[in-house]
């Protein structure tokens, strides 16, 4: 069981909220001039990846009472709880073990006594034949054509994953194999997506957890019946679709060969398991041994969380200062920007990842909580961003603290482009910081000879005040061992946040509700009667769909 201690009970969170009076009232520029070693002290390196967190409103109190913070909530407890398979996830009575599934040493990791690693293995040795054989052709269509389009129907959990790492890893996909992913219900999604596709050269995979997500398996039915139009007869179905799922009952019901079914376990959550063979389409486009270079670099991520120091280790520093913002200076959100157009949607990503695992107000005990839980996370990448959003970043009211992504390396190394991004990178987090002073924004407005009267008037406008947090996050290059360190990084952040804000951050009964919620209107569509039932709003939108369709 997880250690229950409400934080804002923490002789360190008290520390905390005194010291947040004098350090709030500090510039960034002071913080750096005052200490020329602030880059070396507060930044840490773990291979071919450096946190850079020195531009964040801190001093070495902040983080010794931030660590003393998370000693208190007994993190280290709760991490090796986790590694170690115990049911943190106590309101489901599961373990939680996504760090199983790229557990490279393959020492024994034990559920109810069960060591997981052999069935582990089996299933990425599945994945590494079927992978395999798709790739080069061996795995046939029904008509003996190779395979040159997959299409991945899942949601959630079961399409954020592989569509987040195929995007970030598109240099490395095999050419003349392409990757299609169909998510929402809307039957725009995966009419556009079958479009242009072969149904004698398409392989479906339904990814699906539970294989009973409403979504996924209207889409799953629409392939199906999209697919027979041509094939016609029922048995060529198991050339042509594989299952991924927890499920095998449900997914023999629907008519899935389960020698064509990739397993997985309940102790993988949904948000946590593009390592798992959820992410079949992933090792198909890039090829299992780079598959396994990404759980290579997850691992070392595991380590370097379960084995470092609080003050030099990644997710735990990342989290704690996610921690100060939002519960100390009542930030809201936190921006991720990656300045790096193969991750766009590394963002969307941890929207899933952060806000469906924290965004809870119920403690672990069962109370309502009575501080801030999980922040919003939104983000584009940068330079797009800056062309949008970052005005208010820069001069808004809202304190937006800002993480920055880039690779020192590019994979498109085209003329000058990735040393304008990446200036643009450097600058915007030094602006954050730094802002500009009235004396410095008069002083540029008088050398552009303005009249003293436009002087006077537009300083005010061009003042930034800065002292805006980044924590910048430069890689060497977007490998797939970088980047499953990357997303390990920040699954290990939102980890820690939970263990402090004390809630469980493996279910998602949020989401179980909008679940259940549809499916009672569903059968209420089914005829043109006017509905009654429900509130006066809920009835007038049912009531002017049935009249208008
Ligand atoms: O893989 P499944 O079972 O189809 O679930 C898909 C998604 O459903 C819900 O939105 C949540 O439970 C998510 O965490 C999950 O990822």
């Amino acid at each position: 069981m997880l250690p229950s201690i409400p934080f804002d009970q923490t002789a360190a969170y008290r520390k905390l909220k005194t010291h947040h009076k004098s350090i709030s009232k500090k510039h960034l520029r002071e913080l750096f001039a005052e200490d020329p070693r602030r880059f070396n002290k507060f930044s840490i390196r773990l291979g071919d990846i450096l946190l850079d967190y020195s531009k964040n409103r801190i001093n070495g109190r902040t983080r010794a009472y931030l660590v003393q913070l998370a000693e208190e909530c007994q993190l280290g407890d709760a991490i090796e709880q986790m590694f170690t398979g115990e049911k943190i996830n106590a309101t489901e009575n599961r373990a939680v073990l996504h760090t199983a599934l790229r557990n490279r040493s393959n020492t024994p990791v034990l559920v109810d006594g069960k060591d997981i690693m052999p069935d582990v293995n089996e299933v990425l040795e599945k994945m590494k034949e079927f992978s395999t054989q798709v790739r080069s052709g061996a795995w046939k269509g029904y008509t003996g054509k190779k395979i040159t389009d997959i299409v991945n129907v899942g949601i959630g959990g079961s399409d954020l994953g592989p569509v987040m790492v195929t995007e970030a890893l598109k240099s490395y996909g095999k050419k003349g194999l392409n990757v299609h992913f169909v998510s929402n219900v809307d039957g725009t999604h995966i009419a556009e997506a079958l479009k242009n596709l072969d149904p004698e050269t398409t392989l479906f995979m339904i990814a699906s957890k539970t294989f009973t997500t409403q979504e996924t398996m209207a889409n799953a039915h629409s392939a199906r019946s999209w697919f027979l139009e041509s094939a016609r007869e029922a048995e060529h179905v198991k050339k042509h679709f594989v299952a991924i799922s927890t499920n095998q009952e449900k997914v023999e019901e629907f008519g899935i060969d389960p020698a064509n079914m990739f397993g997985f376990w309940d102790w993988v959550g949904g948000r946590y398991s593009l390592w798992s063979a959820i992410g079949l389409s992933i090792a198909c486009f890039i090829g299992f041994q780079n598959f396994e270079q990404l759980l290579a670099g997850a691992y070392d991520m595991d380590n370097h969380f379960r084995h470092t120091k609080f003050e030099r280790n990644m997710p735990v520093m990342l989290a704690l200062l996610g921690i100060w913002y939002n519960n100390f200076f009542g930030a809201q959100t936190e921006a991720i920007l990656p300045y790096d157009q193969y991750l766009h949607r590394f963002a969307a990503y941890f929207q899933q990842g952060d806000m469906e695992s924290n965004g809870k107000y119920v403690g672990r005990d069962g109370q309502p909580v009575d501080y801030q839980t999980g922040p919003v996370i939104w983000g584009e990448p940068g330079t797009n961003g800056q062309h949008a959003f970052y005005q208010l970043i820069h001069q808004g009211t809202k304190l937006i603290p800002c993480d920055f992504i880039a690779p020192a390396i590019s994979h498109n190394p085209l003329a000058d482009h990735h040393k304008m991004l990446l200036s643009n990178f450097f600058a915007q987090t030094e602006a954050l910081m730094n802002g500009k002073t009235a004396a410095e924004a008069r002083a540029e407005l008088e050398a552009s000879e303005k009249s003293a009267e436009e002087v006077d008037f537009l300083t005010p406008f061009k003042v930034f005040e800065g002292n805006r947090p980044t924590n910048s996050i430069l890689v060497k290059k977007i490998t797939p061992r970088v980047l499953g360190s990357l997303i390990a990084l920040y699954e290990h952040k939102i980890f820690v946040q939970g263990i402090i804000w004390n809630v469980f951050s493996f279910d998602q009964w949020g989401v179980e509700l909008g679940k259940q919620l549809a499916n009672k209107i569903y059968p209420e569509l089914q005829n043109d009667w006017p509905i009654s039932d429900h509130d006066s709003s809920t009835n007038g939108l049912i009531n002017l769909y049935k009249n208008w369709r």
